[in-house]
This record gives C-alpha cells, structure tokens and sequence, in this order.
C-alpha cells in the first residue's frame, strides 16, 4: 500500500522562478492498485512519482509504503521498495552489457557484492524463461549487448528488470511515449500482464487519455499540482474520453483546452 498525505512540493522557493507543483496531494494505493495518471503539462504527474521516489525532500506532508513512512529516506534507500520505468528507452538498462547481465544486476540490486559475479547455470534458465514470456525472441540472445536492440525491446527489458524483485510500487512515466503506437501498444500489454501477475501496485502517467482509459484499474487526473478526479470500479470501466473532458471541467472549473492540455484522445 502506498499513502501520500497532504504532499506539497514547491521549486526555486524565494525566488523568481518559485513554483509550487504538489498542493496537497493525498492519494492511497491500496495493494494491486493500478492507477493510470493524466493531466495536462506541469500539472504535476512527474512530480508526484518523484515524490515517491525520493528524488528530492518533500516541503510538507508524508509518504508511506506498506506502513514504513519513507518521507524522510533518501531516494537510494527507497529504491528497494520501488521499481521505475521512464520515458526514455535508454535509461533503464546498460547498452554495453549483455541482456543476462542486465537481468543479473536487477535481480542482485540491493544485495551486497561479493567476489563471484558470474551468472549461474539456474539463473541463466530462470532469465530465458522470463524473457521467452515476453514473446519477442530476446530468450535467443541473451548474450547480446542490451545496446543492440530496439527501443521497444529495451522498453520490455528494461520493465521485466524493474518487476524482477517484485517492487511495493511500480512507477511508469509515460514509459511508451517515446515508441511507436504499434510498439507502445506491445509494451502497454505487458505493463498489464506483469503487473498482474505479479500482483502489483502501479501508477502509470499517460498523456494519452485513450490508454489511461483502457488500462489499470483507476484513474486519477491531475491539475494544478492535485488531484482533480479520482475514478476507479465500474465507473472507469465504462469511462468515455467526452465523459472524463466532462468531468475534468466539472471538478476543475475549466475548460479543457488543447494547448494546456496536450493530452491525446
Ligand atoms: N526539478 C524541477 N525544478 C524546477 N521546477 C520543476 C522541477 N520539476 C518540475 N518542475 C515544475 O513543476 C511543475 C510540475 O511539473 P511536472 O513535471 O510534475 O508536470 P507533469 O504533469 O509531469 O507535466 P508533463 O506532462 O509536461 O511532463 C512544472 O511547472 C515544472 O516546470
């Protein structure tokens, strides 16, 4: 479970540029959540996951994960209880490592270190089972360097090595924004099927309202540093992007234009 309570988070305080991006976010996950996250630019998504991560001190509020409140923990300390996918297929995986080696290091994270790094007989049938799940053909190249491959392929890798340890909370910042629709749909399949699987609690920041739509089992919009509607059970179920336009205007007051929002229908 993860609780976020009355999280504020304001940039460059005192000066010209000050800018407060969280204003009172409270928001519980309960355990196999998976909440999908809209908004328009800067309204506060990416902020929000970082909050959770740890990238910076929070200004006011607390942040818990299953009941340990990690408000005050750096974001090193936190990442055993986290996985993250980003936006950029480059990130999340070595390119001059090969695709076992890759895996190796996500399944050791948080393990001491010792003498013997070589990856063993088990482990090796282990990755090519897991890999072969994926359906992409990367079982037949685990000796493969990463960099070698696409970046729908390294997208895949890089969120099987995120749910590896089973993390608490999965974090996807628009994880397939940088792929083509095809692909993007082939990496948004498996997001479900991992996070199913695996039981996880996720929160997923799209800027396509179709997608935020059709995965997880809520849905959340942010404006203006909260959250400005919290939609989950039948209601997302039967959920239409004219009746989430509707209701984003009702709860906020505004009128969801294009330039704010570039959000995709
Ligand atoms: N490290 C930072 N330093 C200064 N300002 C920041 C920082 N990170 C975010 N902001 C500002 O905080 C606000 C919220 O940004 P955030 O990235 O969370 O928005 P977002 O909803 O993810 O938007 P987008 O869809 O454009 O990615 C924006 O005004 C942004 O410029």
């Amino acid at each position: 479970m993860l609780v976020l309570n009355q999280v504020h988070k304001t940039f460059n305080i005192g000066t010209i540029n000050e800018k407060p991006a969280l204003r009172g976010v409270s928001l519980t996950l309960n355990d196999g959540d998976f909440v999908t996250v809209i908004g328009g630019n800067g309204a506060g998504k990416s902020t929000m996951l970082n909050a959770v991560a740890g990238v910076w001190p929070i200004d006011q509020g607390s942040i818990s994960i299953d009941g340990i409140d990690v408000t005050g923990l750096p974001e090193y300390k936190r990442a055993k209880y986290l996985g993250r996918v980003f936006q950029d297929p480059m990130t999340g995986t070595a390119a001059t490592m090969e695709i076992q080696e890759n895996l190796a290091l996500a399944a050791r994270r948080g393990q001491k270190r010792g003498l013997k790094w070589g990856i063993t007989k088990a482990e090796r049938e282990k990755y090519h089972e897991i890999l072969k799940e994926l359906d992409l053909g990367l079982e037949e190249r685990m000796s493969s360097k990463v960099g070698l491959l696409s970046g729908g392929q390294r997208q895949a890798l890089t969120l099987l090595m995120a749910a590896l340890q089973k993390p608490k909370v999965l974090l996807l910042d628009e994880h397939t924004a940088a792929l083509d629709p095809k692909t993007a749909a082939k990496v948004l399949e498996l997001s479900d099927k991992i996070i199913a699987e695996n039981h996880l609690t996720a929160m997923m920041v799209t800027h396509n309202m179709r997608d935020a739509i059709a995965h997880g089992n809520r849905l959340i919009m942010m404006n203006e540093g909260q959250v400005a509607l919290d939609i989950s059970g039948d209601e997302k179920k039967s959920l239409t992007v004219e009746d989430l336009l509707m209701k984003f205007e009702q709860a906020s007051g505004e009128t969801f234009d294009d330039d704010k929002a570039l959000l995709s229908k």
